[in-house]
């Protein structure tokens, strides 16, 4: 592990340095995952686009005055859970807006008519509706949540997350990407995590660089993610993710980060953070995202065959084979996990609820035969 103020050190890190830099953390990664990377093959559960936050880079949330504002029925996300199934994804990926209801009429008066007056009652029962009804896993990321919301959706799902984004508070002021965000407020951010490790959930969290924050910030957010980590166990991975600028949005106008500044955070988070948590950048965001494996990445996150990228749905998947290919032209496999990274699944219902261990277990052989077959398709 490096220090703080040597990773603050490499914010210039460029050629030689930046090459140096990410070999270190390659080896790093080598030695604490091995040749092999993973991705988790999902289905996108957009169960609602409205939202009481108005992120300065989000374009997945919609107004009440937009037609396309909504909550998906019951009926439309057991039809997406069964689709992704018969196309063999194991993980229902839950992503939504932030108490929606507690800002605007049109999400409480789409509520009542499904019959519920909060969003995170609704999400718990469909999280329950798949698990019921289908093969898949939900992983739930519905943005900041207390102790009593977090427990509460616990036995409906395999795991949770939570971008972090960053422990920057000058992000919350006019003009700034999380200005009149409640939810985006470093304090809530951080309390989740935390009620999440007291509350032994298999956490991934992560920070979206390019937003306005400094290097500076990016590496004390690391260290925050850290130190809870350190306190609790329960990060299994953390997503390193670039901003993409969005017609129509406040920063639409803004810089988005280089591949030079994805390597070199990469690096920097594989460094700092403790070898247990996976490191996971997403591949469609990057058309050169091969190179982030030179940078220390051991996972590319969920992949999805059936549904688009709702958060950046102009920013295709690359196919699965695709992927393969990039990890084998550099000397590494690709292989298929669920959405609870292996170590979590076997710790005496310490993380997963008994209604879910067996569920795991099934999907666990699913998985390792479709990584076979992935192995034998590239060879
Ligand atoms: O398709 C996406 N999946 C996102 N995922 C899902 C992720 O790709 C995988 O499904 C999980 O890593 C499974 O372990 C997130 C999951 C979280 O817990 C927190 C944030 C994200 C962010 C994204 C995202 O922007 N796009
Ligand atoms: C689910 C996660 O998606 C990320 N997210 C939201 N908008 C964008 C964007 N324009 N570019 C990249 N990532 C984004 C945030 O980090 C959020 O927490
Ligand atoms: N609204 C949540 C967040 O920003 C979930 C992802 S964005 C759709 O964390
Ligand atoms: S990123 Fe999440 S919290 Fe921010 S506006 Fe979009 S949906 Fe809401």
């Amino acid at each position: 592990m490096i220090s703080v103020s040597e990773a603050i050190s490499y914010e210039f890190a460029t050629g030689p340095d930046l090459y140096a830099l990410c070999q270190q953390a390659a080896s790093a990664r080598d030695n604490a995952w091995g040749t092999q990377l993973t991705f988790s093959k999902k289905v996108f559960i957009p169960l609602t686009n409205m939202c009481r936050d108005s992120c300065g880079y989000c374009t997945f949330v919609q107004s009440p005055d937009s037609i396309h504002s909504n909550y998906m029925t019951p009926e439309q996300v057991l039809k997406t859970a069964h689709e992704g199934a018969a196309l063999d994804c194991k993980e229902a990926l839950f992503s939504l807006g932030e108490r929606p209801e507690e800002r605007h009429q049109k999400a409480r008066d789409l509520l009542a008519a499904l019959g519920y007056d909060s969003t995170l009652d609704y999400l718990h029962d469909q999280c329950e509706s798949v698990l019921t009804h289908t093969t898949l896993l939900p992983h739930v990321n519905a943005g900041a949540l207390s102790f009593d919301e977090l427990k509460r959706l616990k036995p409906v799902a395999a795991s949770m997350g939570m971008m972090l984004e960053n422990v920057s508070n000058e992000l919350l002021k006019k003009g700034q990407a999380h200005y009149a965000c409640p939810d985006k407020t470093p304090k809530r951010r951080l309390d989740t995590i935390e009620q999440a490790g007291r509350l032994d959930i298999a956490f991934t969290t992560g920070i979206l660089i390019g937003i306005g924050e400094s290097w500076e910030e990016r590496v004390l957010s690391l260290i925050a993610i850290r130190d809870r980590h350190l306190a609790y166990g329960h990060v299994q991975e953390v997503i390193i993710q670039n901003f993409r600028a969005k017609a129509g949005t406040a920063m639409a106008g803004c810089q988005e980060p280089d591949l030079d500044d994805m390597k070199r955070t990469i690096a920097v988070a594989r460094l700092i953070l403790p070898d247990d948590i996976s490191i996971q950048a997403p591949p469609n965001l990057e058309v050169e995202y091969g190179s982030y494996i030179n940078a220390g990445i051991n996972d590319w996150g969920g992949i999805s065959p059936l549904t688009k990228d709702f958060i950046n749905p102009e920013r295709a998947w690359p196919q699965i084979s695709s992927v393969a290919q990039a990890c084998e032209g550099l000397g590494y496999s690709l292989a298929e996990r669920l959405t609870i990274y292996d170590r979590f699944q076997h710790q005496e219902q310490k993380y997963l609820t008994p209604n879910l261990t067996q569920r795991v277990a099934s999907l666990m052989s699913r998985a390792a035969q479709a990584s076979r077959q992935l192995q034998g398709d590239i060879a």
